[in-house]
């Protein structure tokens, strides 16, 4: 089933919910910080999993101490969808886990 971009209102209102993402040039974005490099690892395989469990894969960045993500739809055109969301909810939950913020 062909999944739809989102609209402006859509996309502000599912990020009301979500403290730390953006959208930002067709792209939902969300940086994390973490007690070590070590950690932040863990996180990053963590959301591997979560990726390939949903089919959804994020461009994923690990740095120092840091963890960031950026997702968009392709098959959506490269647009903000629903399924982008849905990842960054099931990232949120793991993120407090790591103890990332
Ligand atoms: C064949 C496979 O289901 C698709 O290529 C999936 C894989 N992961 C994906 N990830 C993202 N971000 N967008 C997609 O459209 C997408 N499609």
């Amino acid at each position: 089933m062909p999944v739809e971009p989102l609209s402006l209102k859509e996309i502000e209102d599912r990020l009301a919910e979500l403290p730390g993402w953006a959208v930002d040039d067709d792209r939902l974005t969300r940086s994390y910080r973490l007690g070590s490099h070590f950690a932040a690892t863990a996180m990053v395989i963590h959301i591997a999993q979560v990726q390939d469990e949903l089919d959804h894969h994020s461009d994923l960045t690990l740095g120092y101490n840091t963890v960031s993500l950026s997702v968009n739809t392709h098959s959506a055109g490269g647009k903000v969808t629903e399924l982008d969301f849905g990842l960054a909810q099931r990232v949120e939950e793991l993120a407090q886990a790591h103890g990332a913020h």
